[in-house]
């Protein structure tokens, strides 16, 4: 793909010879075309390419024992493979003997996006739970409200042939009767709405709690409020509940935080080269402002909705210019921004997995953890930095891990429009020491 890219780059080269007048955003046929080619390479079936990695010591995806070896009930296997799962990867294969251990064991667990922390964290709740006992014995934190969706789906499908086990759902608008006590075994939800429902409105005993399964735990601190709120609820809990924090990257803050929250943990943990995945390619495009930004959008608009694609602005603002901009040329976009009420994220976001849009125009509100597999070209239309202007690295990781989910090959296309967003880029290299950062210019001013 990167010869593509180079001859792509050539070409547009050569043509900014012969015109030296600013048009050289515009991308001729035979550029757009290998465009096509490039993103369409990244489309081919990969089921095999799965298979591939999964045999390769060196993928996250790599295993050497099967699903059967690592001794789930039979309801649970019948349910992983229902879901297609046809070996655990390396995540799953090395933190769930850790967490099905008796006595059970406290985990803190690292995997790069998309290698299958959440159906791990799952088999474990699944695994644990007494479906004769009618109360909570497991709670499940996760960051946002579309991630606990998410991840009581999976909990849901995985569960389908178990159905003695009762999920519910403690999100913002689930309102249950006064005085209540919950009879499901599993909660998840939402730090803010567990803790009332543990501690003001108690539905929820929480000295019955025997896992507790802490997501996307630098999210988590990345939240306002939400670091006291999982603090408060984990010091409600008996001290034999096992602890079990998962997270796809770990700064220092992160690392403070989960050993706040995790008593002597068991570590599954990467190292920094390892964080970034091979089978996601990264480039940039360089253009002089966000006007010719969006113009090259549009030039690559029609080959990346041939799957779908995730467009990353810095603000609200741009976002929504952005979507009303692409709109105007015809282009059908859905657009996902923090102002909107959780319940329309959650449907943009449904629509957006069903396919009925190709393009979803948003701001880190969903950078992190949404699993859409289809989703196989990523753009920071901005690149993403923190309030004091730094590179925000965390948030690179999380964003471009919308695509490459479980194997598939993925793309990144970053964009660039001064030296300050070109030294973002980088130090966003410096960082990971990324050895897959093909930089190659689309446009050339
Ligand atoms: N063993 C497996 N075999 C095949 N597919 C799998 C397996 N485990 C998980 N998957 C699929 O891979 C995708 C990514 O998994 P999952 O969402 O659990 O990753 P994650 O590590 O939690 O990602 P993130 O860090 O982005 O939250 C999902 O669509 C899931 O169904």
């Amino acid at each position: 793909s990167s010869a593509l890219f180079y001859m792509l780059y050539a070409s547009i080269k050569k043509k900014n010879q012969k015109n030296s007048r600013f048009k050289n955003i515009i991308l001729d046929k035979a550029a757009q075309s290998l465009l096509n080619k490039l993103i369409r390479s990244n489309l081919v079936n990969t089921t095999n390419q799965v298979e591939v990695l999964q045999r390769d010591p060196n993928s996250p995806l790599y295993s050497v024992k099967s699903f059967e070896e690592l001794r789930l009930k039979p309801q649970l296997l019948q349910g992983v493979y229902a879901m297609g799962f046809n070996r655990p990867s390396k995540i799953q294969e090395n933190a769930l003997p850790m967490m099905l251990a008796e006595p059970p064991q406290n985990l803190i667990a690292q995997s790069q996006s998309g290698t299958g922390k959440t159906a791990a964290f799952v088999l474990a709740m699944l695994s644990h739970v007494d479906p004769s006992n009618k109360w909570p014995q497991c709670l499940c934190v996760s960051p946002t409200y579309e991630l606990a969706l998410q991840t009581g789906k999976v909990i849901e499908q995985m569960g389908q042939f178990y159905p003695e086990v009762k999920l519910m759902y403690a999100i913002r608008g689930n309102k249950l009767e006064k005085g209540l006590k919950l009879q499901e075994q599993i909660v998840i939800g939402t730090p803010g709405t567990v803790l009332d429902w543990c501690q003001k409105l108690k539905f929820i005993d929480p000295k019955k709690i025997k896992v507790f399964v802490l997501d996307e735990a630098d999210v988590m601190i990345a939240t306002q409020g939400h670091l006291d709120q999982s603090l408060r609820i984990q010091r409600m809990l008996p001290k034999s509940c096992q602890m079990l924090l998962f997270s796809a990257t770990f700064e220092e803050s992160v690392w403070n935080f989960a050993k706040r929250i995790v008593p002597d943990p068991n570590v599954i943990k990467l190292k920094r080269e390892e964080e970034t995945l091979d089978t996601i390619k990264q480039y940039y495009v360089v253009c002089n402002c966000k006007e010719e930004k969006f113009q090259a959008l549009c030039n690559i608009y029609g080959a990346i909705t041939i799957a779908q694609a995730m467009v990353f602005c810095h603000t609200r603002k741009t976002a929504g210019w952005l979507a009303g901009e692409l709109s105007k040329e015809g282009h059908q976009v859905a657009l996902l921004s923090g102002e909107m009420q959780v319940e329309q994220r959650a449907a943009v976001i449904d629509r957006f997995r069903n396919g009925k849009e190709k393009v979803l125009v948003t701001t880190n509100v969903c950078a992190r953890g949404i699993d859409v597999e289809q989703v196989s070209v990523v753009i920071n239309f901005d690149l993403p930095v923190d309030k004091d202007g730094n590179p925000d690295n965390e948030t690179y990781l999380h964003r471009i891990g919308r695509t490459g989910r479980f194997g598939k090959r993925g793309l990144a296309i970053n964009m660039v429009d001064s030296k300050f967003s070109m030294n973002i880029l980088n130090r966003i290299q410096d960082h990971f020491g990324t050895l897959n950062w093909i930089q190659v210019s689309l446009w050339v001013s």
